[in-house]
């Protein structure tokens, strides 16, 4: 056993900082963006709307269009004009067309007013009031101008975008490909969940955790299932990764204890870049890259050695996987959130290591409030249940007491006011 880990421990900042340095985005694809696939995709490319949105003149409301020189004198109706009719009529001094909502406005006219504000009896129209120029008409380009900018690369697919790419007449785009995700469990102690599990064993939550935190990160998630403390099964399964994934998640085997064989065998397969960081809870979360000399791909596997405690391994993810993966993907906002809370309840920092505690922030009196989702242990998966955000709470002795203030990473949407732990 060894006493002294050989790795040095790096800062969160300096962690992330050499993650970064070896992401580049991968490749890119054209894909029909108007399917369901293309939910979460990243764009990789501008996107500009040719025309301009309206291409002419439209009726805002259903009612009349009609002249605003007429003043509030009564107007002669002349025809109907509806939405997808093209009008080829005019409206002259003294009469009015009878419109509908997104129906072309016809020359001539240059206002409508809402049906609510007329009478029309014997094909004449009474208006209640004067309109004015402009009233109730959506003017050419209002809504996109032609040759404007609509979605920049980098952008991730959501209603709203997928809503303007269909606007723009685009249904093809250029994307970046998915990054293939491979998750290995390890640990002779570790067992499918759906099985028989001995005296002393766990079942494997890392791993299915893991791959719905990639499919989260909008990746594909490939299991690699659970490798025995067996050196030769572990690098097997690190040279299937190669063979087959962009990024490599592995958990468990990264301590001092004689059974933690993921460290050497990253850095006697690839290069190891830190192999501890000060940081709780996932201190000996290491980073390697192993270059695949024939394989063609342009970037060496990312591997991400994760601690095996369930709660260091996902908020390891969070901290410095997903942000990797959001990168890999394009994404030109790869980084959650960070805000000031309001603590609710006292919380204890770890003496030695920027603690990352897990906590539901939501809205409470115009403030930002975070509640502690109760013991923080490495083990206690329940500590992440509800959790929308970690607490960054800095290394020291003395709490910090309720009404304090601390940064916190969001990891999802606020929480309902009043939410509570289990
Ligand atoms: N002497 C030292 N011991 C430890 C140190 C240290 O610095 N010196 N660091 C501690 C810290 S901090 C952490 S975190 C853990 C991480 O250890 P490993 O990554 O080597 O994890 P394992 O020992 O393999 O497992 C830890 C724990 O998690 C359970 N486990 C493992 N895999 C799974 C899985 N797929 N699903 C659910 N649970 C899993 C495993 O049974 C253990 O209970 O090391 C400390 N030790
Ligand atoms: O860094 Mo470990 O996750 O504290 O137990």
């Amino acid at each position: 056993m060894q006493r002294e880990s050989p790795y040095p421990m790096v800062s969160v900042d300096e962690a992330q900082r050499l993650i970064t340095a070896h992401i580049t985005p991968l490749d890119v694809e054209v894909i029909d963006v108007l399917h369901e696939s293309a939910d979460g995709r990243v764009l990789a490319e501008d996107v500009y709307g040719i025309e301009p949105l309206p291409d002419v003149p439209k009726a805002g409301v259903d009612g009349y269009a009609l002249r605003s020189a007429d003043g509030d004198a009564p107007r002669r109706v002349i025809a109907e004009v509806t939405a997808g009719a093209t009008p080829g009529l005019r409206v002259e001094a003294g009469s009015a067309v009878r419109i509908m909502t997104g129906a072309p406005v016809p020359e001539g006219a240059d206002a409508v007013i809402a049906v609510e504000r007329t009478e029309e009896r014997d094909g004449v129209l009474i208006v209640q009031h004067a309109p004015r120029a402009g009233d109730n008409i959506h003017t050419i380009g209002q809504d996109i101008a032609a040759g404007q900018l609509v979605l920049a690369r980098g952008t991730a697919l959501g209603a709203a975008e997928i809503g303007l790419l269909a606007t723009v007449g685009r249904t093809r785009a250029m994307v970046y490909r998915r990054p293939v995700v491979a998750v290995l469990s390890t640990g002779d102690e570790v067992y499918e969940p759906d099985g028989e599990v001995f005296p002393g064993g766990v079942r494997d939550s890392n791993r299915y955790a893991l791959m719905a935190a990639v499919r989260e990160a909008g990746c594909l998630a490939l299991s690699l299932g659970i490798a025995r403390d067996d050196v030769n099964v572990q690098r097997a399964a690190i040279l299937e990764a190669l063979d087959r994934a962009d990024v490599l998640l592995t958990s468990g085997g990264v301590s001092m204890g004689t059974r933690d064989l993921i460290k050497p065998l990253l850095a006697e397969l690839g290069t190891v870049h830190f192999g501890r960081i000060a940081f709780k809870p996932g201190k000996p979360t290491t980073f390697a890259t192993i270059e695949r000399p024939n394989s063609g791909r342009l970037l060496p596997l990312l591997t991400f050695g994760l601690p095996g405690y369930p709660v260091s391994s996902l908020v390891s993810f969070e901290v410095f996987v997903r942000p990797a993966l959001r990168r890999l993907q394009g994404d030109a906002r790869p980084d959650r959130p960070q805000v000031r809370v309001t603590l609710r309840d006292p919380i204890s920092p770890s003496p030695d290591r920027p603690e990352y505690q897990r906590a539901i922030v939501s809205w409470e009196d115009g403030r930002l409030m975070a509640r502690s989702t109760g013991r923080q242990g490495s083990s206690r998966l329940l500590s992440m249940l509800g959790a929308n955000a970690l607490l960054i709470v800095p290394a020291g002795t003395e709490a910090h007491p309720a009404g304090a203030e601390l940064d916190a990473l969001m990891t999802g949407p606020l929480a309902p006011q009043g939410m509570s732990v289990l």
